[in-house]
């Protein structure tokens, strides 16, 4: 399927002699799911980050897939020569909005992240934060099937980071994937479907994923029409569900993606009845 992006055999080294940054990287990111990628300093992050959003080419091996992509740099250039209404506006019209549409997408994610006051404010005069907003903006605008975000909460204050958090679960329930480098080990805890560690220029993949009971859950309690079953948006978020009587179900969720699963079982048809919501469970805690 050409929206699965895949490395085959990816190596990437700088200058035609340097060393090796990556070597014999094979990986698969498939619609609707959730990657993180580590690894300590130095050791390539960024440089595949760049190779999934196609913006840069491999030394050595295949990358195949052209999911519409969109990229969060670990440094955004904010010396744009535009406002940052502006700017996110004539991105929109890049990706095929309309005007009107464009510039209605990018006040609406201004907004959400707190960024609306400065609208109008040129990209050159933001606060490293607020430059942080628009570098968001700019690639959750256009509904990307593949959101690559690279460091992409750092400088972003408390409500920014869990909006960011928030949009990550709407992407992938609505079957988009994300990959995603942060140095908090907390980021988005327990919601990737995997999560690899580049060493010596390789992944390894974190075994047991994430999706299996790290970072803290919320336990969601809802009742549909007997029989039926949960909304596939929604099945995407959870990490289990057990029928625990008719039409009851028992959904444990990572906590950073527990409003976007309660806003999609209610904007269902027919809608889900949400008995009981509990709090985070501490990690690895499910019971
Ligand atoms: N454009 C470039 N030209 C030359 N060398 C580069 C270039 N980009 C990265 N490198 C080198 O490749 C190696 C990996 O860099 P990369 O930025 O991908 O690592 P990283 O894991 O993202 O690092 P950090 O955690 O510090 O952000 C480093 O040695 C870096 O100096």
């Amino acid at each position: 399927m050409h929206r699965d992006l895949r490395l085959n055999a990816v190596g990437r080294r700088y200058g035609g002699r340097g060393p090796w940054v990556l070597r014999g990287v094979d990986l698969a990111i498939a619609p609707g799911t959730l990657t993180r990628v580590e690894g300590a300093n130095g050791t390539g992050k960024s440089t595949l980050l760049r190779l999934l959003a196609r913006l840069d080419a491999p030394s050595e091996g295949r990358v195949t897939g052209r999911p519409r992509t969109a990229y969060v740099p670990e440094r955004f250039p904010s010396v744009l020569p535009f406002t940052a209404a502006g700017y996110l506006t004539r991105l929109g019209t890049v990706h095929g909005l309309s005007r009107g549409s464009a510039a209605r997408a990018a006040a609406a994610w201004l907004e959400r992240f707190g960024a609306a006051a400065y609208a109008g404010t040129p990209m050159a005069r933001l606060s490293k934060g607020g430059s942080q907003k628009v570098a968001v903006a700019q690639a959750l605008l256009a509904d990307p099937e593949l959101l690559v975000l690279d460091e992409a909460w750092t400088g972003l204050d408390a409500e920014a980071r869990d909006e960011l958090e928030r949009a990550v679960a709407e992407r992938t329930a609505a079957g988009g994937a994300v990959v995603f480098v942060d140095h908090d080990p907390r980021r988005l805890a327990g919601a990737p479907d995997a999560t690899y560690t580049l060493v010596d220029g390789g992944l390894k993949a974190r075994t047991g994923g994430d999706g299996t009971g790290l970072g803290p859950h919320t336990v969601v309690v809802v009742r549909g029409a007997a029989g039926a079953r949960l909304p596939p948006d929604a099945a995407r978020l959870v990490s289990t569900a057990e029928e625990t009587d008719s039409g009851r179900h028992r959904l444990t969720v990572p906590a950073s993606r527990s409003d976007v699963l309660l806003r999609t079982l209610l904007a269902a048809r027919p809608p889900w009845h949400v008995v009981s919501v509990a709090p985070p469970l501490d990690p690895g805690s499910r019971a």
